[in-house]
């Protein structure tokens, strides 16, 4: 479904170089739903507006449902759907006639369109709101009016760009109820972008996670997870005093790797912690550390990321945070569309490099 060889982006900013992807690879099978997962500024919406055609690339090249993004941007555009950022519905139209608008806008006669409309009202659960307006409409609502605006032309593939960010958790739940609900029921494959690390965990079946423009890391959460994070294991020395030897201590341990101290508490990496926390105390307890609790835990993504990149997600967000800022007409050069209509009358955008 989606192939992508060396896919390269750059803007030129007041003379300044911003390599926003650096030589994307991947390859997506048909029905799968891969996450990408990142920071801030990471390169996933400009890799995702790449692979839908709203930006030609720096270099590289790509086949998306079987077409290719720079010979037949067209025929990709007909093969997919693309829910971006910011709603893609208008505020004067009723939702149903809006997605029939979007139907006519690709080509459907009036019939199909109507017929089309109806059906992904049934799938996204909106029949009920098909006379209201998205401006009366809840947050998880108009995301799921976004959803079937992407979807009414049928594409077996569909993008979504951070379909739940600013959504609280209980919609959050319940846009992605819908999600897998498009891949179980219809075979689709879905690719979107998150930068919650729940949810590429949880609902994903692959995840790829990009960082500075890179692929850093792709698999399922449980093999990356597995091979790149380790247990974690987490005491306190009863005698506060304690803590820097018991943390000398955990580095002994065979497979220990990088240990901090935290708020008073001594973390540890290592491969199993059910055969490391035995042998931890015992050797602590040899060097007379008095140990008052202790605690395993099973690795997160942010761990992976955190093994990966020497920072947690959060820390590279606040980083990425503060890039964006020094990047002046990054944000008034994004789509504010999720209506892949807008795809074919999308110009070229940023300077290319
Ligand atoms: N049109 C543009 N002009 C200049 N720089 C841009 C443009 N679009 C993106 N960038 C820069 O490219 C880098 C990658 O941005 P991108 O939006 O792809 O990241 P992201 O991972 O999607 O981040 P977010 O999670 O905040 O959406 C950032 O440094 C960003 O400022």
């Amino acid at each position: 479904m989606i192939h992508a060889r060396g896919l390269t982006r750059r803007f030129t900013v007041k003379r300044k170089v911003v390599e926003a992807v650096r030589g994307l690879d991947l390859d997506v099978e048909q029905g799968q739903l891969v996450a990408f997962l990142g920071p801030n500024g990471a390169g996933k919406s400009t890799s995702l507006r790449m692979l839908t055609t709203l930006l030609p690339p720096t270099s590289g090249t790509a086949t998306v449902a079987g077409r290719d993004i720079a010979a037949d941007p067209d025929g990709v555009r007909a093969r997919i759907g693309y829910v971006g950022q910011s709603s893609g519905a208008g505020e004067q139209f009723r939702a149903g006639d809006e997605l029939v608008a979007q139907g006519y806008a690709y080509g459907l006669t009036r019939r199909e369109a109507r017929r089309r409309a109806a059906e992904v009202m049934d799938m996204l659960d909106l029949t009920p709101l098909a006379a209201r307006r998205p401006s009366t409409m809840s947050g998880g609502q108009r995301r799921r009016l976004d959803i079937a605006l992407g979807l009414i032309h049928r594409p077996p593939l569909l993008f979504l760009d951070e379909p739940t960010t600013g959504l609280d958790p209980h919609t959050r739940a319940d846009v992605w109820q819908h999600i897998l609900r498009l891949r179980e029921q219809y075979g689709m494959t879905l690719f979107l972008t998150t930068h919650y690390l729940e949810e590429a965990d949880s609902m994903a079946e692959r995840v790829v996670v990009i960082d500075h423009g890179r692929v850093i890391a792709d698999g399922t959460a449980a093999r990356l997870k597995g091979d790149l994070a380790g247990d974690r294991v987490t005491l306190t020395a009863h005698d506060p005093a304690d803590t820097a030897r018991a943390a000398a201590t955990a580095g002994r341990v065979f497979g220990a790797d990088r240990v901090a101290v935290e708020n008073g508490a001594v973390r540890v990496r290592v491969p199993r912690a059910d055969a490391a926390l035995p042998e931890l105390l015992r050797v602590l307890e040899g060097e007379g550390v008095r140990v008052a609790t202790a605690e395993t835990a099973r690795p997160t993504l942010d761990d992976v990321f955190l093994a990966l990149t020497g920072r947690t997600l959060r820390e590279a967000e606040a980083e990425g945070a503060g890039a964006a800022e020094g990047t002046e007409g990054a944000d008034a050069a994004r789509p504010t569309t999720a209506q892949p209509a807008a795809a074919s009358a999308a110009a070229p955008e940023g300077d290319r490099a």
